[in-house]
């Protein structure tokens, strides 16, 4: 493509200095790698999409007419970039090549997450099932960023997750063959087999414990209250045993602190909503809508929409214990 990739240095908007370049990853075609060290919570990337694809498009024709009319407008550059990006699913000619470039690419985007956009930074980012880096459409600045959510170190590779769950071993290698052609070879896909096992374990039972929670919806927050807090402590704890306790955590304290305050318990829904902070703010940043929201909830989490379904647990904010050692808090926390 006449550019040479080993040299090309990109700088995140808003950040003074160089952090990351993008090269060539052997196996991997090009990825990108930290060219100093990154601390954890730091925005690496923010950018607007060149491409912007909708999830809901009514027919074959539609679509096509959606990708050429995208595709022809780009600058020669951006036209070029795009080209070069990776193509796991063939095609005989330019409109399924480029549908099969969309495909492997794009980054979920929009207000509600219904769209894919194609990003020249971010598309680079390779993928790890224990990934140093997440995604994330940033509604209020109408851009993706790419957050570190462990210390990267420098020369070390920034990856995020294809994946929407982290299953098991098995399942997460037949998802990334089938949907972006290639095998894993990620820390945690090569962990030795008895480690592997006991990991695939931990990953099923949390996937299982989702499927409750999620089966019994919004009634579950309040019937039965106490089980489904149970089920979401029991997943904070496998989850803080894994050495990837942040890529999980931030799914399960928002529903912790759910059922918390559909019961009307507001010192629990506080305590939980301080966690989704602090989360939210190293995954995602201060300028986001959830940080802001979260910022909210913890001056007076009784502002959000559940609460009050059900009042029996009901506490206010001052009955939050002071002088607990950390075991009997959290005792008190998940009301074990
Ligand atoms: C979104 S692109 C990432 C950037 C891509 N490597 C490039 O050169 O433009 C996704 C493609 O990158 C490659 N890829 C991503 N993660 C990988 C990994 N962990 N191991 C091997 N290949 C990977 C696969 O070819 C995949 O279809």
């Amino acid at each position: 493509m006449g550019i040479n990739t080993s040299t090309l240095f990109w700088v995140a908007q808003g950040t003074p200095e160089k952090i990351y370049a993008v090269q060539d990853i052997p196996g991997k075609g090009r990825g990108l790698i930290a060219i100093k060290d990154i601390a954890k919570g730091t925005r690496v990337i923010s950018e607007k999409p060149i491409i912007t694809m909708s999830n809901i498009i009514a027919s074959i024709q539609q679509l096509d007419s959606c990708i050429l009319d995208q595709v022809s407008s780009l600058s020669k550059g951006d036209m070029r970039e795009f080209l070069s990006m990776a193509n796991a699913h063939g095609g005989t000619n330019s409109i399924e090549r480029w549908h099969g470039i969309l495909r492997t690419n794009a980054l979920p985007m929009g207000p509600d997450l219904d769209a894919g956009g194609i990003f020249l930074h971010a598309c680079r980012i390779n993928h790890a099932c224990d990934s140093n880096a997440v995604n994330y459409w940033n509604e209020n600045l109408d851009q993706l960023t790419i957050h570190a959510i462990r210390d990267i170190r420098k020369g070390e590779e920034i990856t995020i997750s294809y994946l929407a769950a982290l299953r098991n071993r098995q399942a997460r290698q037949k998802d990334l063959l089938h949907n972006f052609g290639f095998t894993c070879a990620c820390q945690l896909c090569c962990l030795p087999l008895g480690e592997s096992k006991a990991t695939d374990a931990a990953l099923d039972r949390i996937h299982a414990l989702d499927g409750i929670i999620e089966k019994r919806g919004i009634q579950g927050l309040v019937k039965p209250a106490r089980k489904m807090l149970g089920y979401v402590d029991e997943q904070v704890r496998i989850w803080n045993n894994t050495a990837i306790a942040e890529i999980g955590l931030v799914r399960a304290y928002p529903d912790a602190f759910q059922i918390a305050i559909a019961n009307g318990d507001l010192a629990r829904a506080r305590v939980f909503a301080e966690r989704c902070l602090r989360l939210y703010e190293i995954s995602v940043g201060n300028d986001s809508p959830d940080v802001a929201e979260y910022r909210g909830l913890v001056v007076n989490p009784a502002t959000h929409k559940y609460h009050g379904m059900s009042m029996k647990w009901a506490t206010t904010v001052d009955e939050i214990p002071q002088s607990l050692d950390t075991p009997s808090f959290e005792d008190w926390l998940w009301r074990r």
